[in-house]
């Protein structure tokens, strides 16, 4: 059986987040991945040098050549740009009945360039969110679309109900962004209970990708027909031996280590 995830992002010439690190994640959980381009980033592990956006309808008709031909049986969202993006992936989506949609709503990268326009906010809950299968906002993502002050698990909790009241079927809040402790901690919420995710926090600062690498790994299993709970477990154990086996490459983030989890398996 051949598995097949799209991904609608952005480039990042860095090859440690946006499409490069979806796809890399795609194939190494054996998943065929295809990808639907939102914008060129020149980018590199110091920061985003440029951004360069795609028309709406250039990023429609790659949606349109997967879903008339290849199909897809998951599809990840990351970086969108603006709320005319914003609204024709929705369209898309909602045109082909792509249901395990999983929506990371990516707004500044770590270095703290722009990637989501402030006015494209309100399109996202509008529009794509209410179609999310899955969302995985980090913690200043989710302060964002809720407009709460997060610092305790409460508060996270508090930001993962409004948010599936939005219509986001399964909220998972990030705790990459979390730094006390020892712990990092991923909340997932289903519309009725809290899971926790939990893994020792890793000190380094090679975390460039981490989001999109995470929720690539989610879509990945949800292709695979795995449930949410089942996808998240995963994505948590491939993002954290990403993290644990850095590269150490580039002269500031570096990326995390896409081939870490099969390395793991094959031991
Ligand atoms: N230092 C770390 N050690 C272990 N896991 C981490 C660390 N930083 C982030 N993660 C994990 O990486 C994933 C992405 O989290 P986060 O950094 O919050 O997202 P984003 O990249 O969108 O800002 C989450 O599963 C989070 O728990
Ligand atoms: C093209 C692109 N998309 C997304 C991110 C966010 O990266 P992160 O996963 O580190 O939040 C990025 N830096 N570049």
């Amino acid at each position: 059986m051949v598995y097949k995830a799209l991904t609608v992002a952005g480039s990042d010439s860095g090859g440690g987040a946006g499409i490069q690190a979806d796809l890399k994640t795609f194939q190494e959980l054996r998943v065929f991945g295809m990808s639907a381009l939102t914008a060129v980033t020149a980018q590199n592990t110091l920061g985003v040098q440029g951004v360069y956006p795609l028309p709406p309808d250039a990023v429609a008709q790659q949606m349109e050549s997967v879903g008339t031909d290849l199909g897809a049986d998951a599809v990840k969202t990351g970086m969108l740009f603006s709320a005319e993006i914003i609204e024709a992936v929705a369209a898309k989506v909602r045109q082909f009945g792509w249901d395990r949609l999983v929506v990371d709503p990516v707004m500044i990268a770590k270095g703290g360039a722009p990637l989501l326009q402030e006015e494209a906010v309100s399109a996202l809950k509008t529009y794509l969110l209410p179609l999310a299968m899955v969302a995985t906002p980090n913690i200043p993502e989710a302060e964002a679309l809720t407009g709460l002050k997060i610092q305790s698990i409460e508060d996270r909790k508090e930001a993962a109900k409004r948010l599936h009241e939005l219509g986001v079927k399964h909220v998972v809040i990030k705790g990459g962004h979390d730094d006390d402790g020892e712990e990092t901690v991923d909340i997932l919420y289903d519309g009725s209970e809290f899971f926790y995710f939990t893994s020792k926090r890793i000190k380094t600062k090679h975390t460039h990708g981490t989001g999109c690498t995470f929720s690539a790994a989610i879509a990945a299993e949800l292709a695979k027909g795995k449930t949410v709970q089942e996808a998240v477990q995963t994505a948590k154990s491939f993002i954290q031996a990403a993290i644990e086996h850095e590269l150490g490459i580039g002269h500031g983030h570096g990326p995390t280590n896409h081939w870490a989890y099969r390395d793991k398996q094959t031991r």
